[in-house]
């Protein structure tokens, strides 16, 4: 399979718990304005596909594309519309693509969503974040519940799907507060949920306060307890959980996603996005700056920070890695055909006895637990020592 992934390096405010590579700033040097942004990314686009084709790589057309951010919708629609016209030009786009906007709830309104659906686009990813204000406040996120409400109303009007993102172990959230957020996610009717445990980063605003003393951090037994009540209310709602964190009705799981997790080809477009071409093993990423990165396209060449091949033991740790945050499971014949061995014995077994894993055999796959989607480093521990990694 495989998918194309936007990067859009843009916000209107930077959430003190973020380090992703996004700027506030309209305008970074170089032509990296958000006003021309469309334009530098349809160049790069071409740079890939030159690329791609002088070294026989990657086999479109793409069946799924994912702008993701920073805050793509911080860009008129019709800038989005473009970059995707662009993409269907330059590799095709299977006749049922899943195509997906992130959104930040409070920078788009009906008729964006009608031009997205007009467009082309089939999904949208909302950053809900949570249903309390205080919260809110706390991640210092500028938009309302009502914003996600009316969002999420107009992507159903307009035929798309809706999908929201939730964080929860915020500093000051109760468990009845991530009660709440969830309800309100169910209460939307949304069929995809991605719940992510907040992560402090020690770049950020939040990580400051934080070491400083001046805010508590989250606890990993509050997390912990907040992802089983995730995983029981989300499960009790029809939504399974299919990666660590993300919960779906069936068939609205996201194809992009499962792509990252199946070690599909992958092109990502924009500052700082990473690429992956599975047959090749190789790994690229852009340059993170805009500036620089829209700069080094004056050359010709990919507007890319570096690249490596990954070995056969890095191979194999990724898919391991990979394979234990899916609800398809690590398929362990396959994992033995490429490692050459079979794991040692008795690790597998001493994982089903600790509550970490089970065991399908009719697939060879081990699927973790709730225990082993919260414990999933140890998991992952276990399985490289299997192997001798
Ligand atoms: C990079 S953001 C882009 C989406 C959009 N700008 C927004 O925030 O609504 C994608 C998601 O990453 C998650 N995220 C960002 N920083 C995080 C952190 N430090 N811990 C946990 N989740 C985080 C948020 O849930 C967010 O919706
Ligand atoms: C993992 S996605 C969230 C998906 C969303 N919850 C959904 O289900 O549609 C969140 C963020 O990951 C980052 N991201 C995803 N793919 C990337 C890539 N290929 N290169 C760089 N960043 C990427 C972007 O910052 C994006 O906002
Ligand atoms: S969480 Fe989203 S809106 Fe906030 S700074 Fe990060 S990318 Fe921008």
């Amino acid at each position: 399979m495989y998918s194309v992934y936007i990067h859009v390096p843009f916000c209107m405010k930077r959430c003190g718990y973020c380090d992703f590579n996004t700027y506030t700033a309209h305008d970074l040097g170089g032509g990296a304005s958000r006003e021309n942004y469309a334009n530098l990314a349809v160049r790069e686009m071409a740079l890939v596909r030159q690329w791609q084709e002088s070294q026989g790589i990657c086999e479109p057309p793409a069946a799924t594309v994912f702008f993701g951010g920073g805050t793509p919708t911080i860009l008129p629609a019709h800038d989005l519309v473009r970059m995707l016209h662009a993409v269907r030009d330059i590799w095709g786009l299977e006749p049922d693509a899943e195509v997906t906007a992130e959104a930040n709830p409070d920078t788009v309104d009906d008729r964006y969503i009608a031009e997205l659906k007009d467009g082309g686009f089939t999904r949208i990813s909302f950053g809900m974040q949570s249903a309390v204000p205080s919260v809110l406040a706390t991640l210092d996120r500028t938009h309302t519940p009502a914003n996600v409400e009316a969002g999420v109303a107009a992507a159903r009007h307009y035929g798309l799907r809706s999908s929201v993102d939730l964080i929860y172990g915020t500093p000051h959230e109760s468990e009845d507060d991530w009660r709440m957020s969830i309800r309100t996610a169910l209460s939307l009717g949304v069929t995809h949920v991605s719940a992510y445990a907040l992560t402090v980063e020690p770049h950020t605003w939040m990580g400051r306060r934080i070491a400083g003393g001046k805010l508590a951090g989250p606890s990993d037994d509050d997390q912990a307890a907040k992802y089983r009540i995730a995983d029981d209310m989300f499960s009790r709602a029809g939504l399974r959980w299919y990666e660590i964190s993300n919960w779906a009705a069936a068939g609205d799981e996201s194809r992009h996603n499962l792509g990252y997790w199946h070690n599909a080809d992958w092109a990502g477009i924009g500052p700082g996005a990473h690429s992956h071409y599975n047959a090749a093993r190789l790994r690229a990423w852009d340059i993170a700056h805009p500036k620089r990165w829209a700069e080094a396209m004056d050359a010709e060449a990919v507007p890319w920070q570096g690249s490596e091949k990954a070995s056969d033991s890095e191979d194999l740790e990724e898919r391991i890695m990979l394979g234990l945050r899916i609800r398809d499971g690590l398929k362990i014949s396959e994992i033995s055909r490429l490692a050459g061995r079979q794991p040692v014995e008795g690790c597998i077994d001493s994982l089903i006895g600790d509550g970490l894993i089970t065991y399908d055999p009719s697939r060879s796959a081990v699927v973790p637990t709730v225990r082993g989607r919260l414990l999933n480093d140890l998991v992952i521990g276990k399985l490289f020592e299997a192997y001798g990694l």
